[in-house]
This record gives C-alpha cells, sequence and structure tokens, in this order.
C-alpha cells in the first residue's frame, strides 16, 4: 500500500502547485487516509497569508516584527537563557493545562484553544499509524513550547515563541512567509550573515546551525534535557515542525545531512496532520487523556524542568 501526501515532495519548490506524492510503506508504514480538508475553518484555504481575512492583518503584523527581531545575537542570548531550564518543574499533562490559555497570534488557520489543537493532531495521527505511538505522543507535545507565552516563563512577547522558523547566521529565504520585512532585520546587511551558507557550510546537519528562536527549539532542549527516551525522529520533529521554507518549499536542504534526510521524512508525515487537523470538531479531552497519560509515563519522567 502507498500513502499519498498532498503537498510537494522535499526539494519541489513551487508551494501553489499542489502535487501528489507516494510514500513507499516499508520506509513509512501505513496511512489509514486522513482526509484532507480544502478549507480551514474559516472558508480559506489552509496558509494562505494573503487572503483577506480577520486575521490577515494581525498575522502579517506578527510576522513584520518577528521578522526585525530574530537576529544571531537575539537567538543566542534565548539559547542560553531558556537551556538552563530553571523556571518550573511540572508533568508534561500540566503544561498541556496550561497551554489552555494561551492563543497563537501568527496562525491564519486556528482560533481554538492550544490543547484542541494537540488533541486533533494526536488522535488524527492515532487512527492513520495506530502502532507508532511515540509519534501520538510527538502530535500531543510538539507545540507545549508555546508555555512561554505564559507569565510563569517571563510571558515572552509572540514574535519570540510562535510562527514558522528559519535559520539564522545565514541568508533568509524568499520562499519565508512575508519575506520583505527581514529588510529590517540587523542581520540582512551584515556580511557575516547574508550569504548562502553565512556561518555554515555544505552538510553540515541541521543540529549545528541556529534557528529563530520559538516553541520549537525550547520544547526540543525541555525533552532531550529532560531525557526523554521518544526516538530521534520525534525530536526532530518537535524541533523543526515550523521550519516550513525547508519541509514544504525545499529551501536550506544545502545545510542537511544524511540524518537529517531520514528524518525528514516522518517531519513530512506529522505536518499533514499538523496542518489539516486544525477544525472546529472538539476532542473529549477526559475521553482520552488516560491513554496520553500511559504514553507520557512511557517515555518521560513524571516531572519535567522548563
Ligand atoms: O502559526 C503557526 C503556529 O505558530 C504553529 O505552531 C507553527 O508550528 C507554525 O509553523 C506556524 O505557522
Ligand atoms: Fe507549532
Ligand atoms: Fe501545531
Amino acid at each position: 500500500m502507498t500513502i499519498l501526501i498532498d503537498h510537494p515532495q522535499f526539494g519541489a519548490v513551487d508551494e501553489a502547485q499542489e502535487q501528489t506524492v507516494q510514500i513507499d510503506e516499508k520506509k513509512l508504514l501505513l496511512d489509514g487516509g486522513f482526509l484532507v480538508p480544502h478549507t480551514n475553518s474559516f472558508g480559506h484555504t489552509f496558509r494562505d497569508y494573503d487572503a483577506e481575512s480577520e486575521r490577515q492583518k494581525e498575522v502579517e503584523n506578527f510576522y513584520r516584527i518577528n521578522h526585525i527581531n530574530q537576529t544571531y545575537d537575539f537567538v543566542r542570548q534565548m539559547r542560553e537563557e531558556y537551556g538552563k531550564l530553571n523556571r518550573v518543574e511540572m508533568s508534561i499533562w500540566e503544561c498541556c493545562e496550561l497551554l489552555n490559555d494561551v492563543v497563537d497570534e501568527s496562525d491564519p488557520d486556528l482560533d481554538e484553544p492550544q490543547i484542541e489543537h494537540l488533541l486533533q493532531t494526536a488522535e488524527a495521527i492515532r487512527k492513520d499509524y495506530p502502532d507508532e505511538d511515540w509519534l501520538h505522543l510527538t502530535g500531543l507535545i510538539h507545540d507545549l513550547g508555546k508555555v512561554l507565552l505564559h507569565p510563569s516563563f517571563g510571558g515572552l512577547p509572540q514574535w519570540a515563541v510562535v510562527g514558522d522558523t528559519f535559520p539564522i547566521g545565514c541568508a533568509f529565504d524568499e520562499s519565508i512567509v512575508h519575506h520583505k520585512y527581514f529588510k529590517e532585520n540587523a542581520d540582512y546587511n551584515n556580511s557575516a550573515y547574508n550569504t548562502k551558507y553565512g556561518l555554515y557550510s555544505e552538510g553540515c546537519g541541521l543540529n549545528n546551525i541556529m534557528m529563530s528562536w520559538g516553541h520549537d527549539d525550547y520544547m526540543y532542549l525541555v525533552a532531550k534535557e529532560n531525557n526523554t527516551t521518544l526516538p530521534s525522529a520525534a525530536l526532530f520533529i518537535i524541533r523543526y515542525h515550523s521550519f516550513y521554507s525547508l519541509h514544504r518549499s525545499g529551501a536550506y536542504k544545502h545545510l542537511m545531512n544524511e540524518e537529517d534526510v531520514e528524518n525528514l521524512k516522518w517531519l513530512q508525515v506529522f505536518n499533514k496532520y499538523d496542518l489539516y487537523s486544525k477544525s472546529k470538531v472538539q476532542i473529549d479531552v477526559e475521553r482520552v487523556k488516560p491513554y496520553y497519560l500511559s504514553l507520557i509515563e512511557k517515555y518521560f519522567p513524571a516531572k519535567l524542568n522548563w
């Protein structure tokens, strides 16, 4: 059996051109046939950053501020500061509940509480990949880094937490949403940072590049430093799920190494559920909670440092 993925295969550059890609079942197992909706709950196509809607202006303004402020120096400081994980001690589930108060201003497709998005993603994956419990849990936790918005984490501004991510320390690719606002970023005219390779080299591996700061990199640090037993593909998904210019548009592939190429296949499977499961159909939290608690127990310590 083969599975159908409805976005361009890695390497394809034209986002607008919908393409059907077949993935080998032996590598990625089976897909039970998650039906991809054509429009989001506002009646627009997904990830349309120009469609006129109540949210369009807010989202564009979000990216303007994000692109101006995500500089090499800023990211270095944030990684160092938040990498200490000395702010809060709590379980994974407690964090899911904290996220209930959080709204993501960068997302044109979603205005539901975040816990709904986590469960919708996880449950859609579970239906199609019943045996990959690690992938269900990855769905549940992939956005937990958004707790950085919460007052107990210093209440970071939206531009430092959500939205698509991109490499810092080399040129900003044109496929990044609202690219024009990078012109006001201090790194844009810095010759150390504004070339194709910048600080990096061919095939150096994504692990060696600095990404814009936000919920992806933070949650990756939390999972790794608290010694999760999730596989490397799970950590890769958590860390790069907002890196759309790579996994959707095929930019920056010259920085990947072989392990990244393997992990990217799982990220592309994951992305389908992360993006297209966003809907108004709510999941009954109490019904599914025992299952997810059992997964958390399998892959994480009871309390984590955040
Ligand atoms: O607006 C969304 C949202 O912040 C998601 O959590 C993130 O993963 C996406 O990349 C982004 O487009
Ligand atoms: Fe996310
Ligand atoms: Fe998400």
